[in-house]
């Protein structure tokens, strides 16, 4: 049994225009201590699907179905105290901003400090001692010192830091992290990033890594899922999907990522958006921005497929990596044509 188990998920968001559906038959798992990233572009559905996980989902949002089996028990049956449990212990989350995640008003060792007593039965001393403790772990110098410290005192990088160290505070699982760096400097969003690797291992905590950026996915996950309006359009362990990336919008996100060394001016990114989650195009969605769509994509939509040994995932024993192209299921005419670039190195 995996950790974490979504399967078949679908959200949907009643609104004037109709009824949004944000994620659609969303399955994925993650194992214990797995760090797992889940990448697309704005208004994939990452937020929306890392939401309902803690079901934080609100009005007019209403998960419809599918189950969220954690550690196999479904989090979809159960009470809101059952699940305030589970947010508090067994699943914590980091959002992009640090600063807002923190009170203005409280010291930032007082706020750690206090999510300890919430969860254990300790004294005001012992809870004092553990928060210094977790400071240091984060990278925190001087942390009795800093204990003290108002928010505005501490740098967006110790703030992303010291929110680290509260998400921990209860020895969580699992811990969500939706863009924990995108505010940051790249400078220390590669430190954040070597400090969610470390902590980890040290702490034996699956991370769910929520983010736009291939390259954050590549510093960190083992695996990665590429959504695209919703739905999964390829999941694989994070070398093969940097290496050999199946899915022509994974192709293009990839072309999206700076290199060292990239003299271009802006960045590639893929021609057209994302479309409307109210009304999506007919067979596959991305086909109105895919370079090598032909009719058969525009009328049917692609399960998602084994990419080794073209059979639908589900029917498939290894289904390590897959992704929904027609490619895979033998009907494109012409096919994919296109070459990687990883580091100067052509695919
Ligand atoms: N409160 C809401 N009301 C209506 N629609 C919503 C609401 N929240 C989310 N959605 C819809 O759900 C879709 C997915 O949103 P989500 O925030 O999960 O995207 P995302 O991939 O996390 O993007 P971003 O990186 O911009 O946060 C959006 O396109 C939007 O149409």
């Amino acid at each position: 049994m995996s950790l974490l188990e979504v399967e078949d998920l679908v959200v949907q968001f009643y609104t004037e225009d109709g009824v949004v559906r944000a994620v659609d038959e969303l399955s994925y798992e993650i194992e214990r201590g797995e760090k797992y990233g889940i990448v697309g572009e704005s208004g994939a559905g990452k937020s929306v699907t890392s939401l309902s996980l803690m079901q934080l989902i609100e009005s007019p949002g209403e998960i419809v179905s599918g189950e969220i089996r954690f550690k196999g028990q479904n989090l979809l049956e159960l009470s809101e105290s059952e699940l305030r449990d589970i947010r508090g212990n067994d699943i914590a989350m980091v959002f992009q901003d640090a600063e807002t995640a923190l009170n203005p008003v409280y010291s930032v060792g007082e706020q750690i400090a206090e999510a300890i007593r919430t969860h254990k039965d300790v004294t005001d001393e012992e809870a004092k001692e553990e928060t210094i403790e977790l400071l240091e772990r984060v990278g925190i110098p001087d942390a009795s010192a800093r204990y003290s410290d108002y928010p505005h005192e501490f740098s967006g990088g110790m703030q992303q830091r010291a929110v680290i160290a509260m998400a921990l505070s209860c020895d969580p699982d699992l811990l969500i992290c939706d863009e924990p760096t995108t505010a940051l400097d790249v400078t220390i969003e590669a430190q954040i990033l070597e400090l969610l690797d470390e902590l980890a291992s040290d702490f034996d905590t699956a991370i769910q890594l929520i983010t736009h950026d291939l390259g954050v996915v590549a510093e960190l996950c083992d695996r990665v899922m590429v959504l695209y309006a919703g739905q999964a359009v390829e999941r694989a362990p994070v070398e093969e999907l940097y290496y050999e990336p199946k899915h022509p919008y994974t192709v293009g996100l990839m072309a999206s990522i700076p290199r060292i060394g990239d003299e271009r001016e802006e960045l590639t990114t893929i021609p057209g958006a994302m479309p409307d989650l109210i009304d999506v195009p007919t067979g596959c969605r991305f086909h109105p921005r895919c370079p090598y769509a032909e009719d058969v994509c525009m009328k049917r939509e692609p399960p998602l497929m084994d990419t080794d040994e073209e059979v639908v995932a589900d029917d498939a024993e290894n289904t390590d990596h897959v992704a929904s192209c027609h490619e895979y299921t033998g009907e494109l005419a012409t096919g994919l044509d296109y070459d990687i670039d990883v580091r100067g190195e052509s695919q």
